[in-house]
């Protein structure tokens, strides 16, 4: 993939959980994701309309955290894409979803699944 869109640092606050409290109260995340893309046509005509804007995928995910509901990081990532392909049809996409605050006992870390469709 020698060009790409990445989005960074989006923080959701999203019901995804094993533990029943993580999906009652909802806690952080945080997602990147890429999209795989040609920028071309953009650079060379100062022209959106001829591409990707990243502003319709960051939105999607944004109402998608509201509603979603699930146990783990793997299912929430698979609704990530699926949202994103909704958005922009089959185009490689990569997404990293970390948790920021994880409830295991002794332990200060995030921990993050990533992701990817069609690409490489
Ligand atoms: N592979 C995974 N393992 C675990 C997940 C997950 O989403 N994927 N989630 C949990 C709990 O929800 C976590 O927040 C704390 O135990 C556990 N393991």
């Amino acid at each position: 993939m020698t060009e790409a869109i990445h989005v960074r640092g989006l923080r959701l606050w999203a019901h995804v959980g094993v533990y029943e409290q993580e999906r009652r109260h909802g806690q952080w995340f945080e997602l990147a994701f890429s999209l795989g893309v040609d920028l071309g046509a953009v650079a060379r005509s100062d022209d959106l309309s001829q591409g990707f804007d990243y502003g319709r995928g960051i939105a999607a995910l944004q109402e998608q955290a509201r509603t979603v509901r699930c146990l783990t990081l793997e299912h929430y990532s698979e609704q990530i894409l699926d949202a994103l392909e909704a958005c922009y049809g089959p185009i490689p996409l990569a997404v990293e979803v970390s948790k920021c605050q994880v409830p295991v006992p002794g332990f200060d870390g995030s921990v993050a699944v990533s992701r990817r469709r069609r690409w490489g």
